[in-house]
């Protein structure tokens, strides 16, 4: 139907050429009434309007946002109603996807009002490219009734970008980015390098008081609905989370059962690399929304402790022989920072982009400074214990797939009195894949690395009893020796004349 009124339109078109060209020979009085008069049988012939949204654009030729949004809404709700449809694996995508061949009208209804979809091409310019597919100069054209024009600018094509955005986050391959060395990186290349995120934790899979577990997910879906909740309390719509334990207790399972639970993406941030402020917050700048920022194993990460300490120290000693203060900063920013690191979780920089979790994991949380992990800055912390029983039934229906056994009372006494992780009870679950055991041969191997760690966790602590009254023992003999050298000296004093 658009193809009709736009066929009709083109002969009044080429009439306008014809009398454009005419026009000068025409007395100017005559020629304002005869342009209004001409613009309005343009609009009675050919009431539609066109919107062009070209697939490259900027100074860069970058892929348009709008076209890709474009791409993928028109590809979930119009392609149904394509005749002419083409395949392909998409770039960011695991799965074929189908989208509308060129020159292919769609029809799309939004509010009861109907607009035209089709995706064209330019003609060849004829001009070499450095940039890929430039010469293509592909567009989609969206034509509508004039009077819906508010309509479709204010609200549709909003609409177009909103769906657009969440089925291409739906149809993407997750990613797990980590960040290239400073020395490698140049204006030009990307401060993230990534592979494609495969981890298969879930919370099903994760071995944890089921409490605490159900605690964390309604906390995620809090979060990930909030986005109203946030902006109307004036907050930047960001959480971090602090876990912390001993080695195997699964904190970088569970970072990687939360991406699965909320299809983040995760950018693994290696601190040690950072060399400076500056270069941290232009880290942060290219991670997107939708996502996990972690750094593992912080208090290794940076000299965090007792900077801030340090800090108020020299800055007493420097009263005196203070820097101006444009040198001070610079000396600031030439190195990366406990207060860098604060700027980075919840600095004004922090809000930009929005939907990010920060997760922090550490083995000594004693260790942390204080202001890095208070609350606001790290919302939840969350500890990840020794394995408990209920946390021994999850891995026993992974491992094993059994709820109950006859031997699992023994587990769970022998659990009670011993300090064990849940990858090393994994690890003796692991039998029944390595060797194809039966489940009661996996649970009585389990059964010996418990009685093991005991033995093991027996003897540590009376070397260390041992070490103790060593320690004390010497410490005495030490006194008494004092005490005899002292009385020593006293009698020969008294002795002398
Ligand atoms: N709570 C858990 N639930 C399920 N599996 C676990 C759990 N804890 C540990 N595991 C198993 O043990 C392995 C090591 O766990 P993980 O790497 O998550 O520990 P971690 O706490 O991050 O250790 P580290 O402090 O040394 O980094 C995992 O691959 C997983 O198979
Ligand atoms: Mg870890």
């Amino acid at each position: 139907m658009a193809g009709n009124w736009a066929g009709l339109g083109a002969a009044v078109i080429s009439f306008l050429y014809l009398y454009d060209r005419v026009a000068n020979y025409i007395p100017f009085q005559i020629r304002d009434h005869l342009a209004t008069f001409f613009h309005k049988v343009v609009s009675f012939v050919n009431p539609y309007d066109q919107i062009t949204i070209h697939e490259y654009c900027g100074e860069y030729m970058q892929r348009d946002e709008l076209y890709v949004a474009s791409e993928a809404y028109l590809s979930s709700t119009c392609s149904s109603r394509a005749r002419k449809l083409k395949a392909d694996l998409g770039q960011e995508s695991d799965k074929p996807s189908v989208t509308i061949d060129d020159y292919e009208e769609v029809i799309d209804t939004f509010r009861g009002v109907s607009v035209w979809w089709c995706a064209c091409m330019r003609p060849n310019s004829h001009t070499i490219s450095f940039y890929p597919n430039q010469e293509q100069r592909k567009y989609y054209r969206l034509t509508f009734h004039n009077r819906h024009r508010k309509l479709v600018e204010g609200e549709y094509l909003n609409h177009v970008l909103r769906e657009g955005r969440d089925v291409t986050i739906r149809n993407r391959i997750r990613k797990l980015f980590t960040n290239n060395p400073s020395s490698n990186s140049d204006r030009y290349s990307s401060l993230w390098s990534h592979v494609a995120f495969e981890h298969p934790a879930t919370f099903d899979t994760l071995a944890m008081d089921p409490e605490k577990k159900r605690e964390i997910i309604d906390d995620l879906v809090t979060f990930c609905k909030g986005k109203e909740y946030y902006k109307k309390i004036g907050k930047a719509w960001k959480r971090g989370y602090l876990l912390y334990g001993p080695p195997g207790t699964g904190k970088s399972t569970m970072i990687a059962a939360i991406a699965n639970f909320l299809e983040y993406d995760v950018y693994d941030l290696e601190l040690t690399t950072v060399k400076t402020n500056t270069e941290l917050r232009k880290i942060f700048i290219e991670t997107t929304g939708k996502s996990i920022i972690v750094i593992e194993d912080i208090d290794c990460s940076i000299d965090l402790t007792g900077k801030r300490k340090e800090k108020e120290e020299k800055d007493d000693e420097e009263k005196d022989e203070k820097l101006p203060s444009c040198m001070e900063e610079k000396d600031e920013n030439s190195k990366l920072t406990l207060s860098g690191i604060l700027n980075f979780i919840d600095g004004l920089w922090s809000a930009c982009g929005g939907e990010r979790i920060v997760i922090f994991t550490t083995n000594h949380v004693e260790k942390l400074d204080p202001a890095l992990i208070r609350r606001g800055r790290m919302d939840m912390h969350i500890e990840m214990s020794y394995c408990t029983f209920e946390a021994f039934k999850v891995l026993a229906k992974n491992y094993l797939g059994i709820l109950e056994h006859d031997l699992f009372d023994t587990i769970q006494t022998l659990l009670s009195e011993v300090n064990i992780s849940p990858a090393d009870v994994a690890e003796g679950l692991m039998l029944k894949i390595s060797r194809n055991e039966d489940v009661g041969a996996c649970l009585m191997n389990l059964i010996r690395v418990i009685e093991a760690a005991k033995e093991e966790a027996k003897k540590k602590a009376q070397q260390k009893l041992a070490a103790q009254e060593n320690k004390k023992s010497s410490k005495e003999e030490s006194s008494v020796e004092k005490a005899l050298n002292l009385e020593e000296k006293n009698s020969k004093n008294e002795l002398a004349p």
